[in-house]
């Protein structure tokens, strides 16, 4: 899939940096990626991204320093500079682009806020979907970012195609703070979204049997609301792979009758772990844990060795992962890649119950009560009919 990513406020340029620096090394060339930030210093803390693709704006009313928290803000100065922001995305070009993903933590004030109104704008110029990754702030940042996430969240789902969320409180160590956890938390990130976005495109390792094309996981997105992404990986080296590549490598390909059976049991036991590394995929850490089972569509890629991957396994993972979700549609197939590790990735799109998102709304819903209350509090304190004011 070819991504055009736009990294919005600080964790998203960072994320995106990061998207762009692994892309680099895989060689493949399928991501191209912005940044644009209110922040000046946040902008020059990138590495990858070329300088003339750093886009400052806001700079008339925010000077460069951020909008510090305030999502509102956030939002006008990227409907206000909203042209500019299109014109570098065009100027990078889009013509081959599948899909765009704009990334941004939904707790703070220029990503939070800016993300839903480039998604609108996006979604009215091109035709191709718009998803955002949103990151979801950890409740020790206080009840503003969980208020900031919750308007945010509630906007992009009806601006965007689809919002992936990941969940930094799922994700940081107990007793860890979730600043000092930013880095293991992004690589994890790009890790697993990394293989999705990148499937369906050549690599050097060639062409998978049931290769998954972009328009397949533009499909399984297709229902909207939010998404929930699993990931597993293991190393998986076959027998026979270990031969060839051995002492003996290359010297003979006819199998003894001894060998040949126990080919016929490790395409079993390949297939089996094939299965086992689906569900560990499911049923491990996703990046926004949910209820799996009201998920609407699913997407299972296996990405590894073409030695190592197995049909009839990846077939068996898809029918298992249609038994436990709400819906039907299951969609997958491989993806080749030069490694001894196997990794799967499940997308769980379009979830009908999440904890944690119940929780941010709640809390969002008091503090907006109480920021109401306190203002209240304030006015009539000074609502004294008896005392004039000096002017009107
Ligand atoms: N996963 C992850 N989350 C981050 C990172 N940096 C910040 N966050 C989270 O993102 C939210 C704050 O968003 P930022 O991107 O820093 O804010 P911003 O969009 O630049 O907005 P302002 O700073 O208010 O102008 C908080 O909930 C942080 O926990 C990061 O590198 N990784």
């Amino acid at each position: 899939m070819r991504v055009f990513f736009i990294g919005f406020g600080q964790a998203g340029g960072k994320v995106v940096d990061m998207f762009i620096e692994q892309d680099r090394k895989s060689g493949m060339n399928n991501f191209r990626g912005i940044a644009v930030n209110t922040a000046r210093t946040d902008l020059m803390g990138l590495k990858n991204i070329e300088l003339k693709d750093r886009i400052l704006i806001g700079q008339t009313v925010v000077k460069g320093h951020g909008v510090g928290t305030d999502n509102v803000t956030g939002a006008r100065i990227a409907a206000d500079e909203i042209d500019s922001i299109v014109n570098a995305i065009d100027t990078r070009g889009t013509h081959d682009v599948d899909a765009f993903v704009i990334v941004a933590g939904l707790g703070g004030g220029t990503g939070s806020g800016g993300s839903p109104v480039l998604a609108r704008h996006l979604k009215r110029i091109y035709r191709e979907p718009v998803y955002v990754l949103g990151l979801l702030p950890a409740p020790e940042e206080g009840r503003l970012y969980t208020y900031n996430a919750a308007r945010s969240l509630s906007t992009l789902v009806k601006e965007a195609d689809n919002v992936f969320v990941f969940d930094n409180s799922a994700w940081k160590n107990e007793g860890e703070s979730v600043k000092t956890a930013y880095s293991r938390l992004n690589d994890e990130i790009v890790r697993r979204f990394g293989v999705l976005f990148r499937a369906g495109e050549v690599s050097k390792a060639g062409v998978g049997e049931m290769v998954v094309d972009s328009s397949e996981i533009i499909n399984t997105l297709r229902g909207g609301g939010i998404t929930s992404v699993g990931y597993a990986v293991t190393e998986m080296v076959s027998e026979r792979t270990k031969k060839k590549r051995g002492l003996f490598g290359g010297l003979k390909e006819s199998l003894s009758k001894k060998e040949k059976t126990e080919e016929v049991l490790m395409g079993e036991d390949k297939s089996a772990k094939v299965i086992a590394l689906v569900r560990r995929a499911m049923l491990g850490r996703l990046t926004l844990p949910c209820d799996y089972s009201t998920a609407e569509r699913a997407l299972v890629l296996v990405a590894g060795n073409p030695n190592e991957m197995d049909r009839k396994g990846v077939e068996k993972a898809k029918s298992w992962v249609e038994e436990n979700i709400a819906g039907v549609e299951v969609r997958g197939g491989d993806y080749p890649v030069e490694s001894t590790f196997v990794a799967a990735v499940v997308v769980l799109a379009t979830i009908g119950e999440a904890p944690r998102v119940r929780e941010l709304f709640e809390i969002a819903r008091e503090t907006k009560e109480d920021v109401i209350k306190s203002k209240e509090k304030r006015s009539s304190m000074f609502d004294d009919p008896e005392i004039d004011p000096l002017f009107e």
